[in-house]
């Protein structure tokens, strides 16, 4: 799962690794910086011996500074006297970044998350995080560079992706019953299976659930949801074939409120969001049944195209969450990281596989986990 992405963070890593790594090679020497200490300090308490090491004394920069030589140590009575003018010496092994120091490896980040699929806008604020956390940060010569950055890498991707997060298991526990929840989303993209697994998941929960079969436009749809719900052992409600979805979902809706059943699932039929009279449909099954969530489910392989539709379903009938299926064969990552940023509303569960047992709840942090094991 998602090997691109994680060889490409992977390469970033080691990239900035190698320029923190070539600035520290050009400090021969330590940086010294000098603090100016008030005489009266001084003169209250005498010099730290300690806070001159010796071997400090004899480079370039010391030299330059209030000579002590340390084969000649001053008496107490003379380090009083350097007091007026005397300065503290502080010895790091520091390089502060700063933007110049990795505006390539940065552009290459950039160039590295278009190429995965993430939406620019995405690319651009996971990068601007990034640098805001590494530019001007002071690390240690020495310390574990990766580390640095990889921290900072799981940050900005953590923080695009958790936008609005919804857990929709705590929401069906407080919510009034029954809970109608209505999936859309395009073609074969995994939503009728999709549906499967979250009436079988809802029913190991102890939930009992109705499947609407709305899809009445595709031919074999209603036949195919018909197998998925004998094998889970849930209820369905269906019309014929062409039938009006709007009336199958009401029907679905009226059967639950009949028989105390806690969650409705209602199916629809695959369309593009760009087909004027299947959207008009999709909007009067939203008007006669009130849903209570509206879940958009697409294949997380489509990348950027996925999350476009995302956004036009959303314009076009405001989703409550996506679901993206087929995780499992994602190289890329890009549609999960982009899809919450971009719309606003949060990545509900992870499709990971054929079986009614392969949706995962969405968990950012376990989701960054994956880019960085
Ligand atoms: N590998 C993998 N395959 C999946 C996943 N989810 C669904 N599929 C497969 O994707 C194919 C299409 O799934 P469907 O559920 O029929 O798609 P749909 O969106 O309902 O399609 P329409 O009925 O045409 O609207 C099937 O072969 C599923 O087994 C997943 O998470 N991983």
């Amino acid at each position: 799962m998602f090997n691109k992405l994680k060889d490409k963070l992977s390469n970033f890593k080691q990239s900035i690794g190698k320029t923190i790594d070539e600035k520290a090679v050009d400090l021969e020497e330590p940086v010294v910086e000098s603090v100016e200490v008030p005489a009266e300090e001084l003169v209250a308490e005498p010099i730290e011996e300690s806070v001159i090491p010796e071997e400090k004394t004899s480079t370039p920069e010391a030299s330059t500074t209030p000579v002590v030589q340390p084969e000649s140590k001053p008496s107490f009575k003379q380090k009083i006297g350097f007091a007026q003018k005397a300065k503290a010496l502080v010895f790091e092994r520091e390089v502060i970044l700063d933007e110049g120091d990795i505006s390539d490896s940065l552009w290459e980040l950039e160039v590295a998350l278009l190429e995965s699929d993430i939406a620019i806008t995405v690319a651009e604020a996971i990068v601007e995080a990034v640098k805001a956390e590494l530019v001007g940060s002071r690390k240690k010569i020495g310390s574990n560079t990766g580390e640095h950055v990889e921290q900072a890498l799981r940050t900005a991707i953590y923080n695009v992706m958790s936008a609005n997060v919804f857990d929709l298991d705590e929401y069906i526990e407080k919510a009034d019953k029954p809970v109608h929840i209505v999936f859309i989303g395009i073609n074969g993209t995994g939503k009728t299976t999709t549906i499967s697994k979250m009436a079988k998941r809802l029913k190991d929960m102890k939930y009992s659930v109705v499947i609407a079969a709305g899809d009445t436009f595709r031919a074999g749809a209603i036949d195919q949801i018909a197998i998925h719900a004998e094998r889970i052992g849930v209820k369905l409600i269906k019309h014929q074939e062409g039938g009006d979805p709007a009336a199958v979902v009401y029907d679905a809706v009226q059967h639950a409120k009949a028989h105390n059943v806690d969650v409705i699932l209602s199916d629809t039929a695959g369309r593009m969001h760009t087909n004027v009279n299947l959207m008009a449909q999709l909007e009067k099954v939203c008007r006669v049944s009130t849903p209570d969530l509206i879940i958009f489910v697409d294949e997380a392989v489509a990348g950027n195209d996925a999350v476009e539709r995302a956004e036009q379903f959303n314009a076009a009938v405001p989703i409550d969450g996506s679901i993206l299926t087929k995780t499992d064969a994602d190289s890329k990552g890009g549609a999960a990281i982009s899809i919450a940023y971009i719309t606003g509303k949060p990545i509900l569960f992870l499709g990971m596989g054929q079986g009614y047992d392969d949706l995962r709840k969405f968990d950012p942090q376990w989701f960054v986990d994956q880019l960085f094991e």
